[in-house]
């Protein structure tokens, strides 16, 4: 197992004129990491750092030991944002092959990211007449193409229905057993149970970190947990 294969070391990142993330530190291990938190707390931020496309004021972040963004971590890391960057007009197949040549990856990936994104029935359909949770799966399968070790995955279950966003949980999951790294990003607190481990965000500081049961504590669930670290009561 590959511990702390991201290192976030005193991260301050400045966006219009104000902090939005406040000297922040972690690591993060293999498995799945949900970073939770409300809208604007940093969660985009934070991620676009950790994926080395974010300017940041000081401290830094590492990936497998190299800094975030630098060139041998192309392929590396895969980042889906939150609005889908594939062309609606080709289908599942010709997006995938389409990509595959710009990241100048094996064309033999493509059925490969298919089947793990579990489209292979969809795989002639225009993405266009795809279903929501779908179209993720293609972002998603994108991200994979070139076989990342790394996953970052920017509220890939926002508007989901409950049937989708369970099977796309599941699926990050077998992600994660076949050795990668997930970070999986959501503003909806009761995600945090389908996670390994958890970073809770707030107002651009990272204010618990740990398995759902250790922040959970004897608390009700892990909003309840929440709030109490926020009013400072006991946990
Ligand atoms: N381009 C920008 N210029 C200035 N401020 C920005 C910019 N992008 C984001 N911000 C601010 O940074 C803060 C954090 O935004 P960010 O998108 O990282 O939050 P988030 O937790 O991902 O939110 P959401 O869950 O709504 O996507 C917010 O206050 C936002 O207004």
């Amino acid at each position: 197992m590959v511990n702390n294969v991201v290192e976030v070391q005193d991260l301050t990142v400045v966006r219009g004129g104000r902090p939005v993330l406040e000297a922040l530190s972690f690591g993060i291990d293999a498995g799945v990491t949900g970073l939770l938190g409300p809208s604007g707390c940093g969660k985009s931020t934070l991620m676009r750092s950790i994926v080395g496309v974010q300017k940041i004021r000081s401290g830094g972040v590492t990936v497998l030991d190299r800094p975030a963004g630098s060139r041998p971590l192309r392929h590396r890391v895969g980042y889906v944002t939150q609005a889908a960057s594939v062309y609606d007009d080709l289908s599942v197949t010709e997006n995938l092959r389409f990509f595959a040549r710009v990241l100048d990856v094996d064309p033999g990936a493509v059925v490969e990211v298919i089947e793990a994104v579990d489209l292979v029935d969809q795989s002639d359909l225009v993405v266009g007449n795809l279903s929501g949770g779908q179209r993720s799966r293609v972002s998603l399968a994108v991200a994979l193409l070139a076989r990342p070790d790394v996953l970052v995955l920017d509220e890939p279950t926002v508007g989901l229905d409950p049937v989708l966003r369970r099977d796309l949980w599941a699926l990050f999951h077998r992600l994660a057993d076949e050795g990668r790294v997930v970070l999986v990003s959501s503003h909806v607190m009761d995600e945090a149970e389908r996670c390994d481990r958890l970073l809770l965000m707030r107002e651009g500081r990272i204010i618990a970190s740990g398995t759902p049961e250790e922040i959970r504590g004897d608390a009700h669930d892990i909003e309840a947990a929440f709030l109490r670290i926020v009013e400072g009561g006991p946990r």
